[in-house]
């Protein structure tokens, strides 16, 4: 069974179907890319998935809980992480201190837990602190823990938004154009950060992106969408020589 299953997904705003009868699936472990022209509903339909916006129609399910109707807290508890296109960290906190955040904000939604003291949530400030190095150092970030994100180079402060989505140990992380602004170097950074995360967490990842290059090269299957319906799905391979695909991005850009 499908770990997310996205059923007739419909999001009308006034007379605009932003996002139109969207049915797919996210298995465990995979990586799959989200694909389509401006305006095709993509942050749209990350905004469903994660409880920003109710569906106007159909239903989304993560491990049989449906999650219509759920507050966005709520189903990041439930294991649903994302990152923004805009980047949204605590600029004036340290690095290490977003990632407590990130954790803090994973605890506080563990009442259970926290009511009955199971391991999960009764670990000592010093243990979060550990654990968030810990994460740190595997992104190679921990010689900045101190360093304020505003001082952090972009590439790094995007970098630091995906770490901190991981510490509420999500089940599935979606990533919204994380390479949008950066170099190639960065981008290239990137890219492995992203297979890195794959291999070390075995996570599902979904993942937005305009850079063609990065979609083809770490995904396994691709989601096009185009003025809110999906117009094909395949892997990489398939996707980059589907004529209706090519049609959308020719038309999107004429
Ligand atoms: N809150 C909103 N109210 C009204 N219309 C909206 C709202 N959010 C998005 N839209 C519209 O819905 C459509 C889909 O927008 P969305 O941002 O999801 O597209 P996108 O594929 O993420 O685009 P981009 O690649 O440019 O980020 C657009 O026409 C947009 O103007």
């Amino acid at each position: 069974m499908a770990l997310l299953e996205v059923k007739k997904l419909t999001k009308h705003f006034g007379g605009l179907t932003a996002v139109g009868d969207v049915t797919m699936e996210l298995h465990e472990g995979e990586l799959v890319g989200l694909i389509g022209p401006n305006g095709a509903g993509k942050t749209t339909l990350f905004n469903l998935l994660t409880g920003v916006y109710e569906p106007s129609e159909g239903t989304v399910t993560l491990d049989s809980n449906l999650l219509n109707g759920k507050a966005p807290y709520k189903i990041a508890s439930l294991g649903l992480s994302r990152t923004f296109q805009n980047i949204r960290l605590f600029k004036d906190m340290t690095v290490l201190e977003n990632v407590l955040v990130g954790f803090a904000n994973w605890h506080k939604n563990h009442l259970f837990a926290s009511f009955f003291r199971l391991p999960t949530f009764y670990q000592s400030e010093a243990d979060l602190k550990a654990k968030a190095l810990e994460l740190l150092a595997i992104f190679n970030l921990e010689k900045d823990a101190d360093t304020l994100a505003k001082n952090l180079p972009y590439g790094q402060q995007r970098r630091l938004e995906i770490v901190r989505a991981l510490a509420t140990e999500p089940k599935i992380l979606f990533l919204d154009e994380p390479a949008a602004g950066m170099n190639p170097q960065e981008t290239a950074e990137l890219t492995q950060l992203i297979r890195q995360i794959k291999q070390q967490f075995n996570i599902t990842i979904m993942l937005i992106e305009h850079d063609m290059s990065l979609v083809m090269d770490v995904t396994e299957r691709i989601y096009v969408l185009e003025y809110g319906r999906l117009i094909a799905h395949g892997t990489p391979e398939e996707i980059k020589n589907n004529k209706r695909v090519i049609e959308a991005y020719l038309g999107g850009e004429a």
